[in-house]
């Protein structure tokens, strides 16, 4: 006669339904119960002292110092509360403990964590050799699994030689300028004698100026409709990837079935065609003829979601801040709006900016560079070692472990940047060589939105200091950093009329 388990495994194996719908391991765990009430948690005393003494073989493969924190989550917890601060306090006190480059346990994964700057460019720039992309699960559920942050080798390379050419190509990108300027002279005319939450229309210019870009549409329903679902769908990916209606991940599954929805209606019925989306479908076509049409379509919407991504709310936060800043310091803003009014006067009248004017704009360029060195759009990156990585003759980073070359780390070290928290632009000009600066990444995934983001505010810029006097901030605002930076009141200010015109 079969033994209970037996007959269990069994009626799993034939797919039968044999203890009215108990599963193996259902029964498994009714029978230790039976057998002995004392046999569950001597088991699950052993599963932990199992687990612990295994992690602590993975760990130990490591040369470096470090700790594994606790079972199961290791120190993930003590991670993630430091995210919503500007300052990164937990790999801080650990670098001070156990030296700039030190191993501990996050998202279930022995990792390593960089906070020297040497270390973080040599880990961003050996991209492909010793390291590629590690994002979270999340990530590549919510922007798709062929999105640009999720994929790696030929597939990778391919997307990004794509973007380059196609759609942040430099040429492409001026011809948008004025359209961009337009945005921004629309938006401001309404800013005079009313409160204007910054944030909001941040978010709504940098959004637009993404979509019309990478989608060829113009503000609208169509364009608000995307713009609301991708809000959702983007803080979906900053967590645990619990698919459940009430979780943040969970209602950013459903924004992104939402999106895709919305897209795909848009892509069939769009009245011009050969856009950004065909010519990467053909591309992929003609280089992988054994896609099938579905795979096509679908890399074709992950390459436009992780660009609606990629290119809005980092730019948004980053203006936020920028405007924050600028208008805390009137030494700032009287030396930036020398810069701009010196433009004005070199142009015809009704002569427009041009991508070149901001490029020439150095003064402005290092206002933002300093806004994203103090406001930590991108604190880190996630890697994961390819092969072991040694250093000294030193086994510091074993293979496949995560890898988090941390950028606010380099950006706070007064090392470089002597009283780091404080907001000085002029700091780059009297360093004289360059500074660190991995505000738009590094090596072969350097950013190639970096350009039109800093096109996009240096505009906005542009406008604000040469239409306002100043900006008075309503209230107080409370800054936080995860997932991206921003301001509890969304920055309420209120802005007072220029006095005196240029020319
Ligand atoms: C201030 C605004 C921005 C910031 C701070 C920023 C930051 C970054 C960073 C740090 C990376 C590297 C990620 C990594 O190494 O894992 C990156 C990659 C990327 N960014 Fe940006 N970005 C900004 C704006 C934009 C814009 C406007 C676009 C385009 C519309 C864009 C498109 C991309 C793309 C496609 C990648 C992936 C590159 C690759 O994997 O090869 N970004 N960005």
């Amino acid at each position: 006669m079969m033994g209970a388990l037996q007959q269990q495994e069994a009626g799993v194996m034939s797919g039968g339904d044999l203890n009215g719908g108990l599963g193996l391991t259902q029964m498994l765990l009714q029978q230790a119960m039976m057998i002995n009430g004392m046999t569950l948690p001597v088991i699950a005393v052993a599963a932990g002292m199992w687990w612990r003494w295994q992690r602590a073989v993975v760990m130990s493969k490591s040369k470096l110092r470090g700790s594994s924190g606790f079972p199961l989550l290791g120190e993930t917890m003590a991670y993630m509360s430091q995210m919503g601060s500007p300052l990164a306090n937990f790999v801080d006190n650990k670098a001070k403990r156990y030296g700039k480059l030190f191993k501990t346990h996050l998202f279930f994964q022995p990792t390593v964590i960089a906070a020297e700057e040497e270390e973080v460019r040599m880990i961003v720039q050996k991209e492909g050799k010793l390291f590629d992309v590690n994002y979270p699960t999340s990530f590549a559920n919510l922007l798709g699994p062929y999105n640009g942050l999720n994929i790696v080798g030929h597939m990778w390379k391919r997307m990004r030689r794509f973007i380059v050419a196609n759609v942040l190509k430099p040429e492409l990108l001026r011809e948008r300028v004025n359209f961009i300027e337009d945005m921004v002279i629309e938006a401001l005319s309404s800013w005079e004698g009313r409160t204007v939450f910054v944030e909001d229309e941040a978010r709504a210019l940098a959004f637009h100026v993404t979509a019309l870009i990478v989608l060829n549409i113009h503000p609208g329903e169509l364009n608000d409709k995307i713009k609301e679902d991708m809000y959702i769908l983007i803080k979906g990916m900053f967590f645990l990837p619990i698919d459940l209606p009430w979780t943040a991940y969970g209602k950013g599954m459903r924004a992104r079935e939402r999106v895709v929805k919305t897209l795909t209606d848009y892509l069939e019925s769009r009245p011009v065609k050969d856009d950004i989306y065909d010519k990467f479908i053909q591309t992929i076509r003609e280089d992988s003829p054994e896609d099938t049409e579905e795979m096509l379509r679908g890399q074709g919407r992950d390459l436009l979601t992780g660009l609606l991504f990629a290119g809005h709310d980092t730019t948004a936060a980053t203006m936020v801040f920028t405007v924050k800043y600028v208008g805390e310091n009137p030494h700032v803003l009287a030396e930036i709006r020398k810069e701009h009014e010196n433009v004005i006067k070199l142009k015809q009248p009704g002569e427009r900016l041009t991508w070149e004017d901001c490029k020439a704009m150095s003064f402005t360029q290092d206002v933002i560079t300093e806004t994203l060195r103090l406001c930590n759009v991108s604190t880190t990156t996630f890697r994961k070692s390819l092969e072991d990585v040694h250093v000294g003759g030193k086994l510091v980073i074993p293979k496949g472990w995560m890898v988090l070359p941390y950028f606010r780390s380099v950006h706070y070290d007064p090392t470089f940047y002597p009283d780091p928290y404080k907001f000085n632009p002029w700091r780059y000009k009297e360093a004289g060589t360059k500074l660190p600066f991995f505000g738009f990444g590094g090596g072969a995934r350097l950013c190639p939105g970096s350009e039109l983001a800093r096109t996009e505010i240096c505009i906005l810029l542009h406008h604000l200091v040469t239409k306002f006097d100043s900006w008075e901030f309503i209230g107080k605002d409370i800054p936080s950093f995860f997932p991206f930076p921003r301001l509890s009141k969304r920055l309420p200010i209120r802005v007072k009329p220029r006095r005196k015109t240029v020319k």
